[in-house]
């Protein structure tokens, strides 16, 4: 059941960001978790948590969710690369799910205010996509990036394959912001399998709102990913 969309959040309204890292990077076979892979020199993670500290963006407080046993490496890094950013690390969960869950416990008891929700293995998101999705769900109550396939696309069974009508498909990114309440609510329900990102939790609550992603806002998931990724870092258009 849809609720009527919120009502526009005041532009002081708190904003936070839960990044998470807490899957353990199976597709892209790498000795350690793709999140603590270097782009030019710095984790991953580094990148996404960067992209999210920037000050126009006015974000109180980042959460980063790692697995608990890789809570000391992190703080290795941190050392290593003389990170100052203030952060909270929070434990991951058995899913994707269950660690955005883990990120909103730590904001239990706060009752205003717009969460984004964000891969931490997304390190090249553009300020204006976060900006943009923020804004959105301030109108609107959620709001997520997504942008039009490039390829045709079909739709496989075993009994064959058929076109889709791409024009009406969207690819879903990351960030997806939602009103704070609203998000809180969605993941007190029980987890589905059909989860596969945060809208997918929200939408039987309230309404998605789809902003323009961007195609350079890739998720590092298998080798190729990261050369691709430091190839953009190196673009000064990024
Ligand atoms: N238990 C989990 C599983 C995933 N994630 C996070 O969700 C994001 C998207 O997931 P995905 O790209 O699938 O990451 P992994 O689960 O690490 O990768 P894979 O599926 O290849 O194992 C990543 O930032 C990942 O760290 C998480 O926080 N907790
Ligand atoms: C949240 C997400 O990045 C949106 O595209 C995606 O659904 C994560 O999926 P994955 O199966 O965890 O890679």
């Amino acid at each position: 059941m849809n609720s009527p969309a919120a009502s526009p959040a005041p532009s002081n309204s708190p904003r936070f960001a839960i990044l998470v890292a807490g899957g353990s990077g199976t597709r892209m076979g790498a000795g350690r978790p793709k999140q603590f892979l270097e782009l030019l020199g710095e984790p991953v993670l580094l990148h996404t948590l960067r992209r999210f500290t920037e000050a126009a963006l006015r974000v109180q407080e980042c959460i980063v969710v790692l697995p608990q046993d890789q809570f000391a490496i992190w703080q290795e890094l941190c050392d290593q690369h003389r990170v100052t950013i203030p952060h909270t690390v929070v434990a991951g969960g058995h899913s994707r799910w269950a660690s955005v869950r883990n990120g909103l416990i730590h904001l239990q008891g706060l009752t205003t205010g717009t969460v984004a929700v964000h891969d931490g293995v997304r390190p090249l998101v553009p300020a204006s996509v976060i900006e943009a999705t923020f804004a959105a769900a301030e109108e609107h109550g959620a709001a997520i990036a997504a942008v039009a396939p490039k390829d045709s696309v079909r739709s496989v069974s075993q009994q064959g394959s058929f076109a889709l009508d791409r024009s009406r498909l969207r690819l879903v990114q990351t960030p997806q912001c939602f009103e704070l309440t609203l998000l809180q609510r969605a993941y007190q329900l029980p987890e589905l399998s059909t989860f596969t990102d945060d809208a997918s939790v929200v939408e039987d609550l309230h309404p998605i709102q789809l902003v323009p992603g961007d195609y350079r806002n890739l998720k590092i998931t298998t080798p190729e990913d990261l050369v691709v990724a430091e190839a953009l870092l190196r673009s000064p258009a990024l």
